[in-house]
């Protein structure tokens, strides 16, 4: 029986691929990870960078590689293809990918007996005719688009209005602004792209066979979407457009369906000749890695969900539209008048590796990439590095080993500490002071998590006796397995209910894109996503408690200190700071 429903998730590192059930129990999963299975592109951490222009992408042509990979492993785990009634996916947000003019009919040729790369890649030097204008797509860590980001935050006034109309201020890595840069700088491609996808929707457009269209959840992060109104914002458009035209721009992106539940149509047909896919199956619309993520669970009010990935996102869904330049609000990818209300660092997972790397190669010349001794450093060193809380300072830093985007300031570290409402630079850290690298371990989970707390506490409400907190954190992406980072968490941020994870195994990107193909393909007449997610909803299999979240005195320490991680975060800017002013950019607020 036809019963089956795959999710993709098309992250930086990985391409990840798992199938479900209809009673959304896991059946299988398998994943490509790119700097594993592909340094032939020659990228790190699944991306190639120019450092002097700030450049961070990815090989399109390695994706199209990846996709035939993980449907082969999904097979050899006994995958039958036959049997999934629907797909959907997730990709990484904002990247673009721009289609040249033979896009359309290459993808609807597709030969079974051939590669995707054999037949939609250009070449390395362009030697045939491909689907793409340009070999690379932007990557969300992408720092070069500051002067294009300066002009759509002022394009309708202010960075306040266009969060206002768009649900962001301008950031280096939105589709718009990157847009605009990519017409500047190549502007003989830009002429002969036919259309223009996002990481999603490109995915989309490989299984579909024709290009798809854009979602309603991910085309927020473009800076051009006017969420209110529900369409393009045509002085947006028309900034990023140039001498083009808007109506040029617009049929390059498309329109965007309202329903994020929408079949696309059925699957292309190399899916059935290559991997015996039933040609019934259907395509629905594929969303950004964040928007797919919530959908991984039933989120409640005042609940939040930490992914750490390679960046680290802080998301809720919530009905308020209250948009701030300091923060990103998104429309919810299946239900109307919900919105996802989103934080991202671009310093998360591979800053976290930094000071792992920087411990372990202390205690052994051999390079180890274990968590174990990173683990031991964090939780047995002091809340705050404050042996006596009453004597000594607190510890407070910001590691960014790469341009971050909360707030947004170049790459540096900096150390800090706080006694008695006052900061001190650490201008020559010691034993005593600050050891590096063991102090650092605690000290940038508590900075991340800090920050979350400082930006994410206007929308979270009291629960029961306990102050204003997170009802339940869950950790989704690679980083949720550790034990050190879950225990952190709930220290800093609290959570009444404690501090979750999947237990569903797989991972929660690509768990939330084969939900909604299940929803998408199965749903019954006015359905919601939610009262679907809820029908199948097993508490008891599908997550697990890691710990406590709130715990009383720690909490309460780790609010102290706010404050002074605010100032800390002022006092950066205004030494790093990319565009905007320090007060726009710190974008938290201490209560009370
Ligand atoms: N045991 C662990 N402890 C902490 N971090 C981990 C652990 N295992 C994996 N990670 C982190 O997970 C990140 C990858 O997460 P993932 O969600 O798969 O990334 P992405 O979706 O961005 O490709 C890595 O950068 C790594 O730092
Ligand atoms: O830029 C953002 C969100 O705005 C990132 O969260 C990307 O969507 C990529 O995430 P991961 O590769 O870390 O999953």
């Amino acid at each position: 029986m036809a019963d089956q429903y795959l999710g993709f998730d098309l992250s930086t590192q990985q391409l990840k691929g798992i199938i479900v059930k209809s009673d959304l129990k896991l059946l299988h999963e398998a994943k490509v990870d790119f700097d594993a299975d592909f340094s032939k592109y020659g990228i790190e951490k699944g991306v190639l960078t120019n450092p002097a222009e700030g450049e961070v992408f990815a090989p399109v042509a390695m994706w199209l590689e990846a996709i035939d990979l993980v449907l082969h492993r999904l097979k050899e785990q006994g995958a039958d293809f036959s049997k999934i009634r629907g797909i959907s996916g997730a990709g990484m947000q904002h990247g673009t990918v721009f289609w040249s003019q033979d896009a359309e009919t290459l993808l609807g040729g597709l030969d079974g007996g051939k590669t995707l790369l054999e037949q939609l890649d250009g070449g390395a030097k362009g030697e045939k005719k491909g689907a793409f204008s340009h070999p690379f797509s932007p990557n969300w860590q992408d720092a070069s688009t500051q002067k294009q980001c300066d002009k759509f935050d002022v394009a309708l006034k202010d960075p306040e209005s266009l969060a206002e109309a768009t649900g962001s201020k301008a950031h280096h890595r939105f589709s718009g602004p990157q847009i605009l840069r990519f017409h500047q700088k190549y502007p003989e491609a830009y002429k002969v792209t036919s259309r223009i996808s996002l990481v999603s929707s490109f995915l989309a457009s490989i299984f579909l066979g024709k290009v798809a269209p854009i979602d309603i959840g991910d085309v927020c992060g473009a800076n051009l979407w006017d969420i209110k109104n529900g369409q393009w914002h045509e002085d947006l458009l028309a900034l990023a457009a140039g001498d083009e035209g808007v109506e040029d721009l617009k049929s390059k992106l498309g329109s965007v369906p309202q329903d994020g539940g929408l079949s696309f149509g059925t699957v292309s047909p190399y899916f059935v000749q290559r991997y015996d896919f039933s040609s019934e199956t259907q395509i629905i619309a594929f969303t950004g890695d964040n928007p797919s993520t919530i959908l991984a669970l039933p989120l409640r009010s005042s609940d939040a969900i930490v992914s750490l990935g390679t960046s680290t996102t802080f998301l809720m869904s919530t009905p308020q539209y209250k948009p701030d330049p300091a923060y990103h609000f998104f429309n919810h990818p299946t239900t109307p008048g919900l919105y996802m209300f989103m934080l991202c660092y671009k310093n998360g997972g591979l800053a976290r590796e930094h000071i792992r790397d920087a411990i372990n190669s202390q205690s052994s010349p051999t390079s180890s990439t274990s968590w174990d001794l990173f683990n031991q450093v964090a939780t047995s060193t002091p809340v705050l590095g404050q042996a006596d809380p009453k004597t000594d300072p607190a510890r407070l830093g910001l590691f960014f080993p790469r341009p971050e985007i909360v707030p947004n300031v170049k790459a540096g570290t900096w150390r800090y500490l706080y006694s008695n409402h006052t900061l001190a630079a650490v201008a020559k850290p010691d034993a005593k002071s600050w050891p590096i690298p063991s102090a650092d371990a605690r000290a940038i989970l508590e900075s991340q998590f800090l920050s979350l707390r400082l930006r994410s506490q206007a929308l979270v409400e009291k629960q029961g006796a306990l102050p204003a907190q997170p009802r339940r954190i869950y950790l989704v992406g690679g980083g949720a397995v550790n034990p050190a980072i879950a225990d952190l968490a709930g220290q800093v941020l609290g959570g009444a209910d404690g501090v979750y994870k999947l237990d569903i195994g797989g991972n929660a990107c690509a768990l939330g894109a084969a939900y909604k193909a299940a929803w998408g393909t199965g749903r019954q007449r006015n359905e919601t996503f939610e009262d679907f997610l809820e029908k199948s909803w097993l508490e008891e299999g599908f997550v697990e408690r890691i710990c406590d979240g709130y715990r009383e005195g720690v909490w309460e320490r780790y609010g102290d200190v706010l404050r002074g991680f605010e100032e800390l975060e002022g006092r950066v800017i205004r030494e790093s700071g990319e565009g905007g002013s320090g007060v726009e950019n710190a974008g938290g607020k201490v209560e009370g």
